[in-house]
Formats: structure tokens, sequence, C-alpha cells
């Protein structure tokens, strides 16, 4: 189970540790600066053989004492390092000020504070254009998780972290100097904003939840875990965690008739409008539900005929064919909103959420679109029910907690995507999947998972249209299949990103469900 922590949890983790005695803030600067060294090698193992020239750049608080301890370390170990010091050494906190110390003053180049002079900054460029050639690798060590605000002195030095290209490896110490560690966003004011990108990013203890939402996945590169040795204390209950790969066996069917793994009725919009909620149908299938009814307009009956074959077809014209259909109990789960239509979903939200049994309810597209028309359709909302919005469909039903988001504050903490989606989760009462490059997945009783499709997950060929369709489809499957809602939302997003990711460029919708055969071979189901 992979947490990722605020900068307020881990500064109480941290906190607790050190006044109940186990450890110093001193001893988890020296564990963090090993740390960092030990993950720098075991990313990049060929640096581990020559050697190597570092410049570290060290900031005014304890993401800074954690740079003059990694200088020191690498010096140790026979690396050529130049520290650069951007803050008052009278003003550093105390293990900072005593690794200063220790690092030696005099070896240690000051770059000016508060403002950055202009000889600091030529002597730093000057590193890159040495006859030593480029250093091998450059530490940010500037601002970690303290930093809740723009840093104006980045701005400059943002163009001279860039130098050298891709022949010199960016490092951050716990987050890049200029990312906020709660958001993902990057701090700025009045249009001005500035960030170091790293190729790799050292987080301590636990991951950092900025890097995984917003702009956060772009800036860090590589992201490794370094452990300072704290104990492996509960997370907070709060923490978000990543969703990560489903149980094979969580997956794999028992024996047993159709109606055992469930039914899903994906109710669809008339004619020519079918295409969305057939993606649908054929996802549910595909993911295990043991029988998917298409529901559609009388007028949609032929067309839909002519597309479907195992899915089967039921004519629901209005309120009281859908009150009908449902009276079969069978019918446990209902897909609502793609291609449907806003006042045909707002007809039949209106019969799903009166229904007594509060069967599983997966509500995408046009059904969010009539929720958010309609407050009290919403209060109906329960605990069995997923929405799934995308951006705007989250504005549309959430526009006081999107201005939240969307207002970087001019100091921290900042009100993340992941803030909103708890928010919006308890409001509703039921499963929220809030999509996106970083999906985050929110449960009413407070509960957080995020699904970043960046690094090796990266998916660019899922911004296609209907990929929506096929989530609701895969969620609705797996509800059907009596996972709890939650399970259902985050197994079918990570088993989404999967077909995308393997089946590769080229991808539109209709190819997703196809290609989960071949992923449950890979995962053994
Ligand atoms: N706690 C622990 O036990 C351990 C902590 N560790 C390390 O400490 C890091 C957190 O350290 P930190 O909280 O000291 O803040 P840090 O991210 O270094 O920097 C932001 C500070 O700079 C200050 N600031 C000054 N000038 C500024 C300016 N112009 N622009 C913007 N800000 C400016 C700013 O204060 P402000 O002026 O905003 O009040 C703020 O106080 C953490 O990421 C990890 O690397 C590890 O060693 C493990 C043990
Ligand atoms: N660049 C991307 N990387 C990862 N996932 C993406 C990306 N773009 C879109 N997605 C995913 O694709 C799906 C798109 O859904 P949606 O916006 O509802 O599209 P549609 O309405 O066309 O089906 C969501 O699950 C979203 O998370
Ligand atoms: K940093």
């Amino acid at each position: 189970m992979c947490e990722l922590l605020t900068a307020g949890q881990m500064r109480s983790i941290e906190g607790r540790a050190i006044a109940a005695g186990e450890t110093t803030g001193l001893a988890l600067m020296e564990r963090a600066g090993e740390g960092m060294i030990d993950a720098i090698l075991t990313a990049r193992p060929e640096l581990a053989a020559g050697r190597c020239r570092a410049v570290v750049l060290c900031g005014p608080g304890n993401n800074g004492g954690d740079g003059f301890v990694i200088a020191r370390l690498l010096e140790a170990q026979g690396w050529r390092v130049q520290a650069y010091f951007y803050g008052d050494a009278d003003q550093l906190p105390t293990d900072a000020r005593a690794n200063f110390d220790r690092f030696g003053t005099a070896r240690i180049q000051a770059m000016g504070f508060p403002n950055i002079s202009d000889a600091g900054l030529a002597l730093l460029r000057s590193e890159f254009e040495s006859d030593a050639g480029l250093p091998d690798v450059v530490i940010d060590a500037l601002f970690g998780t303290g930093l809740s605000r723009l840093a104006p002195e980045l701005v400059p030095l943002a163009q001279v972290w860039r130098l050298g290209g891709a022949a010199v490896l960016r490092v951050a110490v716990d987050v890049p100097s200029g990312l906020c560690t709660d958001s993902g966003h990057i701090w700025e004011v009045e249009g001005k904003a500035a960030l170091l990108p790293a190729d790799l990013t050292v987080c301590f203890h636990r991951r950092k939840i900025g890097c995984y939402l917003g702009e956060g996945p772009e800036n860090c590169g590589q992201i490794v875990l370094a452990d300072l040795g704290l104990a492996p204390t509960d997370p907070p209950a709060s923490a978000a965690r990543l969703v990560e790969m489903p149980a094979p066996r969580s997956l794999s069917k028992s024996q047993g008739h159709k109606y055992d793994h469930g039914h899903v009725l994906t109710l669809s919009g008339g004619s020519g409008a079918g295409g969305a909620a057939r993606l649908a149908a054929r996802a549910a299938l595909r993911i295990g539900a043991g029988a998917v009814t298409l529901g559609c307009p009388a007028e949609a009956l032929t067309e839909n005929a002519a597309q479907l074959n195992a899915v089967m077809l039921t004519v629901i014209d209005d309120a009281q064919a859908l009150t009908d259909s449902l009276k079969d109990q069978r019918r446990n789960v209902i897909c609502l909103g793609p291609g449907a239509g806003v006042e045909r979903a707002a007809t039949l939200l209106a019969v799903l959420l009166a229904d007594y049994s509060k069967r599983g309810t997966v509500l995408d597209a046009d059904a969010l679109t009539a929720l958010a028309q309609d407050k009290a359709l919403f209060s109906r909302l329960h605990s069995n029910c997923v929405l799934t919005p995308h951006g705007g469909e989250f504005r549309r039903l959430f526009p006081d907690l999107t201005a939240k988001m969307d207002k970087m504050p001019l100091k921290g903490p900042a009100y993340s995507k992941a803030d909103a989606t708890r928010e919006a989760a308890q409001r509703a009462g039921c499963v929220v999947v809030f999509k996106g490059p970083d999906t985050v997945i929110g449960d009413p009783s407070g509960g957080l998972y995020l699904h970043t499709a960046t690094g090796d997950r990266a998916v660019p060929w899922l911004a296609t249209a209907g990929a929506g369709d096929v989530l609701a489809g895969f969620i609705a499957g797996l509800m059907a299949r009596r996972m709890p809602a939650i399970v259902a939302a985050k197994t079918a997003t990570w088993l989404h990103v999967e077909c995308a990711r393997s089946f590769g460029a080229g991808l539109i919708a209709e190819d997703m469900p196809d290609e989960l055969p071949k992923i449950f071979r890979q995962l053994g189901v």
C-alpha cells in the first residue's frame, strides 16, 4: 500500500517521532542525505563507477540542510562537489546550520540573499561552461515541503538549471523546488511562476502527493523513495493511496451460472446516439459481468440490434418502462449517461434513485449533467452509486470546489484535486472518480486513491473519444460481479490504463475492452 502524504502529514510524522525521542532532526537529516545518495546510485548505477562532479543548490530551510549533508557525503565518496547557498546562514534552522558549518563555510558559494546577485548567478552559470565539462549531477536542495508560496528567486535560477540539457542529471531533494507539495501546482503570483523540473525526485519516508497531481508528474521525472528510518507507524487515516495492480484473485471467476456474475443494464440514448452506451455495454461484458442488456428507446432498437450480439437488447422508452425493467432484481447494476441525452437521463435517473433496492448505479456524462441541474436528484445519491466526472462535469456538479481548486492561494496549504474529490464524495455520499491523467477516486468515508498515468504508465492515446464510456462500463461490470463500489472504481481505473498501455499507439475506445483478455492472461487471472 503506497501512501501519498501532504506536507502537513509528513511534518506531523516527523514531529511525533522526534517528540517521542525515537530520533532527532539531525539524525533524520543525516539519514536523508544518505538515502538520497543510495537512491541516486540505485536509479543511475553508472554514476557509482566514476569520480563524478556534482553541483548542489542549498536553500534557506531544512531542505538546504539536506543539501549540505549530500554535498559532504558525495565528497567523501570521491566526487568533486560545489555547494551553492541561497539563504542567510544566521537564519538557518538549527540542524541545517549544523550541517552548513560541518561542510565548511569557506567551501560554500553564497548566491546572495534575499536577492540572488548577478555575481552569484554568473558563478553558477560558469559550472556549466567550465573546462571541466558539464557537471554529471545537479541537486536541487533549495525548497522542499516547507515551501508554501512563490519563491521569486527561482525565476532566474530556473534558466541556469536547464543548462546542459539531457547531459546533466537533475535531482530534486524531496520535491522539486517551486512545486506545491499538496496540490501539484506550481507556486505563482500574478502570472509569475517558477519551478526546477527534475529527472529524478527522491521523496523522503513516503511519496508526496503533489508529485502525483496536476503539474507534479511532468516535473518530477522518476520518483523514488528514500527511507529515513522512521518507525513504520500507521499512516494518517486521511492519507491518499496510490491505486495499485489488482490482485488476479479478485478478477478470476468462480464456477456458477451467468447470473451469478451479475447483470448490467446500460441505458442508451435515441436513434444515432447509441455508440457510447454500446461501448460501455461491451466493456461491462468483457470485464466479466455475466450478462449485459442495453436498454434503448424503440426507435433505436433496429440500429442497436445491427451492432450487438452478446449484449442483449430491451426497449426502455420512458420512466415506466425502466420501473418495470427494475423489477428484475438480477439486473444488479445500472449504467446511465453515455449518449443518453440530458433530458432522458434526468427522467431515468429519477426512477433509478427512487429504487428502494439501491442497486449499483454508475453515472457518467449526461447523467452527471442531469444531476448537476437537479438538487433533489443529487440528494438521493446513495453509497452504491459511482460518479465518473471529467473536469468539465466536475465543475458543473461542484462549482464551488472547482473554484477553490483553481484558485492558487498566495500562501499554502493549497486546495488540491484530491481535497476536492474527497469533499465531493462526502457531499454526494458516494464514490467519485474524478478523471484525468491524474485520476482521483474518493469514497464517502474519506478514503482517497490516486492513479497517475505518467512515467511508465503514461497513456496519451487514452485521450480519445469514448474512453470514458469504456471506464464507466468497466466499473459497472465489476460492480455487477459484486465488487464494492470503491474497489470496482480503483480496479477499473487501473485496468483501463493498462488496456491503453498494452494496445499502444493508434488506440481508439473500441480497442480497449478487447484488450482485456490479454491483460487478464498477463495478470494470471
Ligand atoms: N523536519 C525534519 O525533521 C526533516 C526535514 N527534512 C527536509 O526538510 C524539508 C522541509 O524543510 P523546511 O520546513 O525547513 O522548509 P524548506 O522546504 O527547506 O524551505 C522552505 C523554507 O524556506 C523559507 N523561505 C525563506 N526564503 C524564502 C523565499 N524567498 N521564498 C520562499 N520561501 C522562503 C520558507 O519560510 P517562509 O519564509 O515562507 O515562512 C520555508 O520555511 C523537507 O522537504 C526535507 O527535505 C529532512 O531533513 C528530514 C528531516
Ligand atoms: N492524457 C491522458 N492520460 C491518461 N488518461 C487519460 C488522458 N486523457 C484522458 N484520459 C482518460 O480517458 C478517459 C476520458 O474520459 P471522458 O473525458 O469522459 O471521455 P469521453 O466522454 O470521450 O468518453 C478518462 O478515464 C480519463 O481519465
Ligand atoms: K527540493
